[in-house]
């Protein structure tokens, strides 16, 4: 067991592409975690979208040594899907680095996590990095971070992670200047559940931080949310690599393992105590998190429903936050109805079954849960499906989940942001201004929010508006299913509710980029939405009469089957409806709204 005042808990905070992965690799190098030569893939972001996307999905963490010091990093996830699993994480530590980069300067895109950070009472060290950089300027790198964020930046510490320069002066300002955790060793069992994930040879692994008492192997524990019993029989940290340790003290993060089949039953916000001498109250802060953005997930070949099934149970292992139950559907066959957290999540998960699991799947239009009342006492349905909408005249009232947003952005980006919010059926609540940023309160719609609210948010402010919400509960609206045709023929795929007030301009928006997205066929295709039987916007592709390999001259054969394979394998890809091919990307493509809307 560490003693408490030589523990300090950080986590780092960074833009993207700021250099968090590459300082965090050379903390964990200077500190002895790794050799040169296991350095060379980026440990922290362990998965492999994760890599490619270059965004950390899961809290990780890592037990450092330095000088007599236990130093535990916590990574955390950098996108609003996730905000609850960062907020706990956050509340983990005493402090964070905020790390810059010395060219490019504050771009407030993790303002929100930095004022997450503030709220926990951390003490936050700036990191002003790539200083090895010809284009670097630390000193209005640091009137930034002084003027924007209004932290003191005069004992910023300057570093490259690439040339390991500042390395050591980062892991001594984090001695010194993050205070120590408090806890009482002799209280009963506290420890809050910061992660939890499927490991194939572990089972569950629970990532914990513990407040009071200890945890120890052969201990019975018990979750108090969840309100199970477990018996402990594992119990380390990763430094990175996984190392066993007797026991966890207050102060302490680390992991256990207690023969715990599926990470459903150990819930991100929990509180662990000992059972046989539980502590009176859990901790504050416990929320179960639940999926707000449902879709269909269908194979495109029949014939992969079954692997469809198993690799979608094997993903659930590992993410109790999403949900899934069996759908059909006329168009599309057997699928399944999916819940997420956000769409970057449904992005992720859909991705990983295309690539690790290596299956073809059209997606359906996202969808929040819609509460109806139907007529003449016929009872209330939660609707996750627009395609089980029941007829206008069998519903009495339709309600939409609603959200209180929070948005920060700089004065010169306000208006387009405005204007965002009103588009999107948004009720101002409050605006006020701190130091050149403003800060807007708006009332939404989530169904205006889930598609590309967040992208559209951070394009229209070149990455510096941030963003946070919380759900505040259902409300009527004049809401209707919009149809979607090709060649006259309803696509239920594309289906979506939507205000009536907005309907047209998303009805254009779509058959436009169905347009666009729909390969020109040997005949003339219709393209158009429809509420009812009344169709409120039409586009046609044309006709096409032309050999795809004529513009092959001279007759080069391998180029030539080249081009038809090619041709071939997007026709793979391609989901008939009726006599029209849609490419599997359309189903998605089409749902951003773009700037249309
Ligand atoms: N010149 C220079 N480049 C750096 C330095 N630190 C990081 N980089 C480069 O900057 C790029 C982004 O670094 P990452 O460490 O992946 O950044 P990140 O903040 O973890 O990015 P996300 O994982 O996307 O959030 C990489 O190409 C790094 O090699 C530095 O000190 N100097």
């Amino acid at each position: 067991m560490t003693p408490l005042d030589k523990i300090r808990n950080f986590s780092i905070i960074a833009h993207i592409d700021h250099g968090k992965s590459t300082l965090a690799d050379r903390l964990i190098q200077r500190t002895g975690g790794l050799s040169e030569r296991e350095m060379s893939a980026q440990v922290l972001d362990n998965m492999e979208i994760e890599k490619e996307r270059g965004i950390t999905i899961k809290a990780q963490t890592v037990r450092l040594e330095w000088k007599g010091h236990i130093l535990n990093l916590m990574d955390t996830p950098g996108h609003v899907d996730f905000a609850y699993e960062v907020s706990r994480s956050l509340a983990a530590c005493e402090g964070a680095l905020l790390v810059v980069d010395a060219a490019q300067g504050v771009e407030a895109q993790t303002l929100a996590n930095v004022y997450q950070s503030i709220e926990h009472d951390h003490e936050i060290i700036p990191v002003i990095n790539k200083i090895d950089l010809p284009s670097a300027e630390p000193e209005k790198v640091k009137a930034e971070i002084e003027e924007i964020i209004g932290l003191d930046a005069s004992n910023a510490v300057l570093s490259s992670a690439k040339s390991g320069i500042g390395i050591e002066e980062i892991l001594d300002a984090i001695v010194e200047r993050i205070p120590a955790p408090k806890g009482d060793i002799d209280a009963p069992l506290k420890a809050m559940l910061v992660d939890s994930w499927y490991d194939p040879y572990l089972g569950v692994v629970i990532l914990l931080r513990v407040i009071d008492g200890s945890i120890r192997k052969g201990q019975q524990v018990k979750f108090m949310a969840a309100g199970t019993t477990h018996l402990v029989d594992r119990v380390g940290a990763f430094r990175p690599k996984l190392e066993n340790l007797p026991d966890l003290g207050p102060g302490e993060i680390g992991f256990i393992t207690a023969q715990i089949k599926e990470v459903a039953q150990a819930r991100v916000g929990d509180t662990l105590t000992d059972a046989k001498r539980p502590a009176a109250e859990p901790l504050e802060g416990f929320k179960e998190v639940q999926p707000v953005v449902f879709c269909g997930l269908f194979p495109v070949d029949a014939a992969d429903f079954e692997k469809l099934r198993e690799s979608i149970s094997k993903l659930r292992l590992n993410d109790a936050s999403f949900s899934f139950e069996m759908e059909t559907s006329a168009a599309l066959g057997f699928g399944f109805r999916c819940g997420f957290l956000g769409l970057l999540h449904l992005e992720i998960i859909q991705e990983r079954l295309m690539r690790e699991y290596d299956l073809d799947l059209i997606t359906t239009a996202p969808s929040v849960v819609y509460q109806i009342e139907l007529t003449h006492g016929g009872g209330h349905i939660d609707l996750h499906n627009p395609a089980d909408m029941p007829e206008p005249n069998k519903i009495e009232t339709i309600s939409e989940p609603w959200i209180q947003a929070v948005i920060y952005v700089p004065d010169e980006y306000l208006g387009s942001i405005l204007k965002l919010c009103q588009d999107r059926r948004g009720i101002q609540k409050n605006l006020t201004y701190v130091g050149g940023r403003a800060q807007a309160t708006y009332e939404l719609p989530l169904n205006e929010v889930v598609f590309d609210f967040y992208d559209r948010l951070k394009s229209l402010s070149k990455g510096y508006a941030s963003f946070d919400y919380e759900q505040i509960g259902y409300r009527e609206g004049d809401l209707v299913k919009m149809g979607i045709l090709v060649n006259e023929e309803p696509v239920d795929a594309l289906s979506m509710i939507v205000h009536r007030s907005t309907a047209e301009t998303r009805g254009r928006g779509m058959v436009e980029r169905l347009k666009e997205l729909i390969p020109r066929h040997m005949f003339k295709i219709p393209i158009q939405a429809a509420i009812g039987g009344k169709v409120i916007a039409r586009e046609t592709i044309s006709a096409l009469r032309k050999d795809v390999t004529a513009k092959c001259y001279g007759g080069d054969a391998t180029r030539k089957r080249k081009l038809l394979d090619k041709q071939k394998k997007g026709k793979a890809k391609m989901r008939e409806y009726g006599s029209v091919s849609i490419p599997q990307e359309a189903f998605i493509a089409a749902l951003r709204m773009g700037d249309d809307a």
